[in-house]
């Protein structure tokens, strides 16, 4: 098995339809117009985000949310993969009535239960949502600056890209920036090319979240190939939230042949039907990518991970490690 690794999945997203039914069920909540069958009811972005919401209402204590980090990381763990950043959102902790405080401590907690059992290693990204405005995305930052939790190590924002100017969030990710978080952003995925290169001009993020439609612009592509600066690609996510129509359409092979550095990440999986594991055999099998372009795939995640010298280094270890092995 290809060993993997993930930098792009939102905790919330990851809680699968079971999960989220027992926690409808400890809570008395009804679910009848939020889950049908094994499947989250949306039909479009803006559905998509309700459907989020309301399965993350029903993460309310400390326990609710380390049963979720360490259900997700070692279910990743079983398919083989290695390394797992997720997305925290204190906004969703705030709504849910945990402090941020509880809440990242509850999911770190849940994460070093995953790793005694698997092996894998977690960080946590705190997030901001776009739509929520500045004030709430400087609030994240603010939070991710102060809050010292050893498995916090980077600053994202997610939500709707078309939500206000770029130039409006600078303040948050120099916040984030100076306490030395690792910084990435979502663009390219509703928004397109311009989106990208504005989020690289006035965050400066080593990472962007999908930026896939950079592919709008041979220019830009250009200049993300020769900078370096990572794509946390999450195929199924951009045809399940129909930003291409099929997987014929996704520019993955084209960005991939122009030499930009890709990751691949499954993004809010059981709401798309998708697993980190399903990711990579799309890429083997849709993509058309070898054995070792796959390993490369993990080894350009461990790469830009948000971890220190150490960790890194024991990662790519354990990567090399299985390669030879193959
Ligand atoms: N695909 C996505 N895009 C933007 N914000 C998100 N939050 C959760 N999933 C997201
Ligand atoms: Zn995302």
């Amino acid at each position: 098995m290809v060993l993997k690794a993930e930098i792009h999945c939102h905790i919330e997203g990851a809680a699968s339809p079971e999960l989220v039914l027992a926690q409808a069920r400890k809570y008395n909540v009804p679910t009848d117009d939020l889950i049908r069958g094994d499947s989250f009811i949306w039909h479009d972005f803006t559905t998509f985000l309700a459907a989020y919401d309301r399965a993350a209402d029903l993460f309310r204590t400390e326990d609710d949310y380390a049963r979720l980090a360490e259900h997700y990381l070692s279910s990743l763990a079983r398919d083989g993969c290695i390394y797992s950043e997720v997305f925290t959102s204190p906004d969703h902790a705030v709504r849910a009535g945990l402090s941020p405080q509880a809440y990242t401590d509850a999911l770190g907690e849940g994460m070093l239960r995953a790793k005694a059992k698997t092996g894998i290693e977690g960080r946590m990204i705190v997030t901001g949502v776009r739509h929520f405005g500045v004030e709430s995305v400087e609030a994240a930052a603010r939070f991710a600056a102060k809050c010292k939790h050893p498995l916090v190590s980077g600053f994202g924002m997610a939500g709707d890209e078309r939500s206000g100017e770029t130039e409006d969030y600078v303040r948050a990710f120099e916040i984030a920036r100076e306490a030395g978080l690792g910084i990435t952003v979502h663009a390219g995925e509703f928004g397109g090319w311009e989106s990208v290169a504005n989020a690289l001009d006035h965050l400066r993020p080593s990472r962007i979240g999908h930026g896939v439609r950079a592919i709008e612009n041979p220019d830009l592509v250009r200049r993300i190939a020769d900078s370096g600066v990572v794509l946390e690609v999450c195929p199924i996510s951009n045809i399940e939230l129909r930003v291409y129509p099929s997987l014929d359409e996704h520019p993955f092979p084209a960005l991939h042949a122009a030499g930009c550095t890709l990751t691949l990440n499954s993004d809010d999986p059981p709401f798309f039907r998708t697993s980190l594991k399903r990711e990579y055999e799309i890429a083997e099998k849709q993509f058309g990518l070898s054995t070792r372009q796959l390993q490369k795939i993990t080894r350009n995640a461990l790469e830009v991970a948000f971890v220190d010298r150490q960790t890194r280094r024991e990662l790519l270890a354990r990567l090399d490690a299985s390669v030879k092995l193959r």
